[in-house]
Parts: C-alpha cells; sequence; structure tokens
C-alpha cells in the first residue's frame, strides 16, 4: 500500500445509497477513487451468501480498475476471497493476531487518541483511520465530531505513517483535513450522493 492509495478512499454498503450501489461503485472507480472499503452494516445489511456474492461483485470490480479493495471488520470474509485487506476498529480482534492471519494484506485500524494510536503503529497497521473529523449521519454510534485536532497531533507524532480522515468530509472541507497531515479522506455519503462523482472526486483530492 502507497501512502497515495488513501487520496480518496470510497466506503460504501447497500444502506448507503439509494441508486444500485454496484453502479454506484463503478461510477466511483472510473471517476477516480483510490481505494474502496466494503462496509456492510446495519438492519437491512446483507448476510450469509447474498453478502459473499456481493463482496465478490464488488472485488471483481475493483480489479477491473486496479483499485485495492478492502471489507470492514469481517476478517474471515477477507481472508476467504482473498481481499487486499480488512479495516477494524478497536472492539475487535487483538490487532496482532489480525496482523498474523493478513500477512502481506492492507489492515486498516480506526483510532481516537494517543494511546489507541500508539497501539495501530506498534501493532503493524498499515494505515490508521481517524474520525469523526465533522458530525457524520453514516455511522449510529459515531463519537462526537473531534475536528482535526488530534489528527494533526498524529501527523506530528507520525510523520511518515499513513493517515486517513473520515467523517463528514464534503468537497467543502476536505482541504482542511489534507492540510491538517492527513494523506487522504474516506468518504461515504459525499460520493455516494454526488450527482457529479467525477467533479466531487476532484474536488476531494
Ligand atoms: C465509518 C465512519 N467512521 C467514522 S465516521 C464514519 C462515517 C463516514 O461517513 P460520511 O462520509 O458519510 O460522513
Ligand atoms: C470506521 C472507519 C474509520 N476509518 C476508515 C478508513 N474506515 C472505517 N470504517
Amino acid at each position: 500500500m502507497k501512502r497515495s492509495d488513501l487520496a480518496v478512499y470510497f466506503i460504501m454498503g447497500t444502506e448507503n445509497c439509494k441508486e444500485n450501489p454496484l453502479s454506484v461503485l463503478e461510477d466511483a472507480l472510473k471517476s477516480g477513487i483510490t481505494m474502496f472499503q466494503l462496509r456492510e452494516k446495519g438492519a437491512k445489511a446483507l448476510k450469509g451468501e447474498a453478502y459473499e456474492t456481493f463482496a465478490l461483485t464488488c472485488q471483481s470490480l475493483c480489479k477491473e480498475y486496479a483499485i485495492p479493495f478492502i471489507i470492514n471488520d469481517d476478517v474471515e470474509l477477507a481472508i476467504k476471497i482473498n481481499a487486499d485487506g480488512v479495516h477494524v476498529g478497536q472492539e475487535d480482534k487483538p490487532l496482532a493476531q489480525i496482523r498474523e492471519q493478513l500477512k502481506g494484506k492492507i489492515v486498516g485500524v480506526s483510532v481516537h487518541n494517543e494511546e489507541e494510536m500508539k497501539l495501530a503503529v506498534a501493532g503493524g497497521a498499515d494505515y490508521v483511520g481517524i474520525g469523526p473529523i465533522y458530525e457524520t449521519q453514516s455511522k449510529a454510534d459515531a463519537k462526537p465530531a473531534a475536528g482535526v485536532s488530534f489528527l494533526s497531533k498524529a501527523r506530528t507524532d507520525y510523520p511518515d505513517f499513513p493517515i486517513v480522515g473520515i467523517g463528514g468530509i464534503t468537497t467543502n472541507n476536505a482541504l482542511e483535513v489534507l492540510r491538517a497531515g492527513a494523506d487522504g479522506v474516506a468518504v461515504i455519503s459525499a460520493i455516494c450522493q454526488s450527482s457529479n462523482r467525477g467533479q466531487t472526486i476532484n474536488q476531494l483530492k
């Protein structure tokens, strides 16, 4: 994984968009996203066979565009379908165990404070996700919007570590997140709901 892979990190699940999620993903890939994460959450989330089939379809679309395909939380599925990596939160399995299970793959970790950052870096994470930076509608149990202060601190403490900002990021505030030291922005709704994804994605860079 290169730090530039984090530039425009699209995250989506079937609940995030009104249009057909696969056409949204294809349009986003055509429009220049640099990494994709399948994050299938919520009451109507796909499960079992349907989830796996959907993941395989997303994976083959990403392969067509040579874009890394990341699965949120589900380490077992990531291993089973040979995804390019996983993104895990603090409540998931210990990082050391995930790192062991996914040698050579991308392991991203959500961090919210210096202690979590230290443990993620020491534990072999390939990148960290910091947020929510701004208010978000896309994560029911999100912590309060933290602004860019912790992101700036993390960048100061770890000048060369891959960091992506997440949470309420739009074309209007992406620059602030990048200026604070993020390598890129992770986005759900601004891309899902965009009426011109090419323009939106260019304005997130
Ligand atoms: C998964 C996640 N983690 C922190 S905020 C968030 C949701 C981001 O969604 P949006 O880009 O629509 O605010
Ligand atoms: C919670 C998250 C934080 N950061 C990223 C990149 N993905 C997530 N699912």
